[in-house]
């Protein structure tokens, strides 16, 4: 796939304190990229490089290999929010196409057809500050695409959304991804993140923890944990072999295995004895390796320890 936008060693600093050490990642043609980390990590100051807002001290930011950054190939959805507020919609929406040199025609066509797709369907003439938080996100999120960008920046933009505008808005994410849109996408859902996202970067304390593609991050952080519903004793469960740590609600116990445990094997030797009403077998989720990977809570790899 072709790269899109290049980073690479990227550094800053914020007067005595750096907030960014040697942050190098790309985001290529039709990919949805995450950037995740804890708060304070560094994703904004990551993307407010990326846009211009501020300039790295060290490293280089490239696009298709060139350090100018065509800005009306871009488009951003801001953590902060903000449109201008008694302007119409369609107002606001044909104001920032033309900013980016977008044919107006087609921006009016681009925005209706947005609108009705995010049941804002004959909304067009309404003030901005007459709209819901959710309604006015799905305008800001309309306002970052509708001049087709290349490469667009979605910074939370499941925030405050309901389930099922968070569904459409998914849906949307993918298709830009299809037609060839190059998204870098910041989120702290991760069972979103999970189901969207080709490749991940997680960043901790302005540092690289992890960078690859979703299986490869699952196959090299995610163990296997074993859930087993039956009233059985913590400190049984923690003696047999392979176990790393075990989780237990009421009857309900969840047993993390060590790495590279094979679970067709491992199941084999459970002991008999054990009560089993029910069990599964399943990889970690992405929202438990952020957490493992934050805390330093298990013995999964932690910060600094990586080698991806
Ligand atoms: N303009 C600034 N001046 C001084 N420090 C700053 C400035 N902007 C950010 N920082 C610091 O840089 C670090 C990274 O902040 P940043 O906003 O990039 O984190 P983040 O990963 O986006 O966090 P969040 O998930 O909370 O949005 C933090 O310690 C923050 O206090």
């Amino acid at each position: 796939m072709e790269t899109m936008l290049t980073i690479e060693n990227l550094g800053k600093s914020f007067k005595e304190t750096r907030v960014l050490r040697n942050i190098s990642f790309e985001v290529r043609k039709g990919e949805i990229m995450a950037i995740l980390g804890p708060n304070g990590a560094g994703k904004s100051t990551t993307i407010r490089n990326i846009m211009g807002i501020m300039y790295p001290d060290e490293g280089s930011i490239t696009f298709h290999n060139y350090l100018d950054i065509p800005r009306n190939k871009i488009g951003y959805l801001p953590e902060e929010r903000g449109l201008y507020k008694n302007v119409k919609i369609m107002d606001v929406l044909l104001y920032l196409a033309e900013l980016k040199d977008y044919p107006l025609k087609k921006a009016k066509e681009r925005a209706l057809d947005y609108l009705e797709k995010f049941d804002l369907e004959g909304k067009e003439n309404v003030p901005v500050e007459e709209l819901s938080k959710g309604m006015g996100q799905k305008v800001q999120f309309i306002a970052s695409i509708i001049h087709e960008p290349e490469f667009l920046i979605l910074d939370e933009p499941f925030s405050g959304l309901d389930p099922v505008s968070q569904d459409i808005f998914k849906e949307e994410i993918r298709k830009l991804a299809e037609k060839g849109t190059a998204i870098l996408l910041s989120s702290h859902q991760m069972n979103l993140v999970e189901e969207l996202a080709d490749r991940l970067f997680m960043i901790n304390k302005g540092q690289k923890v992890i960078y690859g593609t979703m299986d490869e991050v699952k196959t090299e952080y995610a163990n296997f944990k074993c859930t087993i519903r039956g009233k059985n004793e913590k400190s049984t469960l923690e003696r047999l072999p392979e176990v790393q740590r075990v989780e237990q609600d009421g009857n309900t116990s969840i047993l993390y295995l060590n790495n590279n445990v094979n679970p067709a094997t491992w199941i084999k030797h459970l002991p008999e004895q054990l009560i089993i009403n029910e069990l599964n077998i399943d990889r970690v989720t992405l929202h438990e390796i952020f957490i493992d990977i934050a805390t330093g809570k298990s013995g999964m790899k932690k910060v600094g320890e990586s080698n991806a």
